[in-house]
């Protein structure tokens, strides 16, 4: 039977490293959905994998609270067995049992978690071709990433939180592990955070994206409302440039005599009336679009102690 998905509230949450730092999380409120996937974006250093440490009840913070659990029965995580029974958080670094082959990880883990699948456990050694004869020092970066994911997936944890943990995999890789990803997903329904730079890749498998900025929630909506925070128009240049006017461009494409561009805001009435007429092609924007423009574009500088 597959277990509840859990949720996850954070209220007021603030968590500093050391006593003189800048905080990592800066009055954080922010709510989970039970059986969703949640993109958690940020810029370097804006807090994601220490608001994935607080899900998983890895740490406290030092003001406000943080509750995990299925709808109805949130708990505080830190040092709580039964909701660390239930959320299954994959780091880049994986986190794997070192001195001792890969299959103890897995076997581990099998021993834990009560919803593990062996069969899939099994089927995804294959896909990716893991050795787990291998100790987990002794495998490659996309190896170890490759043991990270079979551990995130087959736990079926009703909490899964997934922190850049295939960044080591190849394209290919990464291709085959979204699929698994979302198929398994829709047999057995839970709640999965995805932590990526991978935007582009990832924004697909998304129902709420959450950006976090410098410790704080810069944005935490439905993907939808995402994609309808903006409109790309794509068609002859000529074209373009005549419907978007002189709305304010979140990004351009140039593609021969193609040109693609990202418009703040919805269309008026009158503006889609001129895009159909001209025969363009009328789209959301990309999650990857909104994140560059929200969080400063390509060329700003990564949050600074200075600028906090
Ligand atoms: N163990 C630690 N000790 C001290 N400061 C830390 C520690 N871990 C993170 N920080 C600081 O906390 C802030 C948030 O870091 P965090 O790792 O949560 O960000 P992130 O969004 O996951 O970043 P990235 O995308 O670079 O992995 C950063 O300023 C970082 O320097």
């Amino acid at each position: 039977m597959t277990p509840q998905p859990f949720g996850a509230r954070l209220e007021g949450v603030t968590l500093r490293y050391r006593r003189d730092d800048a905080p990592a999380l800066d009055n954080l409120d922010l709510t989970i959905r039970p059986g969703v996937i949640t993109g958690l974006l940020g810029r370097n250093g804006a807090g994601k994998s220490t608001l994935a440490a607080l899900l998983a009840g890895w740490r406290r913070p030092i003001a406000g609270r943080v509750l995990v659990g299925p709808a109805g029965a949130l708990e505080d995580p830190f040092e709580n067995t039964w909701t660390a029974t239930g959320t299954q958080l994959v780091r880049e670094s994986g986190d794997h049992w070192e001195g001792t082959a890969a299959r103890d990880t897995l076997a581990f883990h099998a021993e834990v978690r009560p919803s593990w699948d062996a069969d899939l456990a099994e089927h995804l050694v294959g896909l990716f071709g893991l050795d787990v004869g291998t100790h987990p020092e002794r495998l490659s970066r996309g190896q170890r990433s490759a043991l990270g994911i079979v551990v995130g997936l087959a736990s079926r944890a009703p909490l899964t939180i997934l922190d850049e943990s295939y960044l080591g995999l190849d394209a290919a890789h990464r291709y085959a592990f979204y699929d698994v990803l979302l198929a398994d997903y829709a047999e057995h329904p839970r709640t999965i955070v995805l932590s990526s730079h991978l935007i582009g890749e990832v924004e697909r498998l998304f129902e709420d994206v959450v950006i976090l900025d410098r410790g704080r929630v810069l944005l935490a909506e439905s993907a939808d409302d995402v994609r309808g925070r903006g409109v790309t128009l794509t068609g002859p240049a000529a074209d373009v440039a005549r419907v978007a006017g002189d709305r304010p461009v979140l990004a351009r494409q140039q593609l021969g005599s193609t040109t693609q561009v990202t418009l703040d805001g919805a269309l008026s009435a009158d503006e889609h009336a001129a895009a159909r007429a001209a025969g363009l092609d009328v789209g959301g924007v990309s999650v990857q679009d909104l994140f560059v423009h929200l969080t400063g574009g390509a060329g700003a500088a990564p949050a600074t102690e200075e600028e906090r």
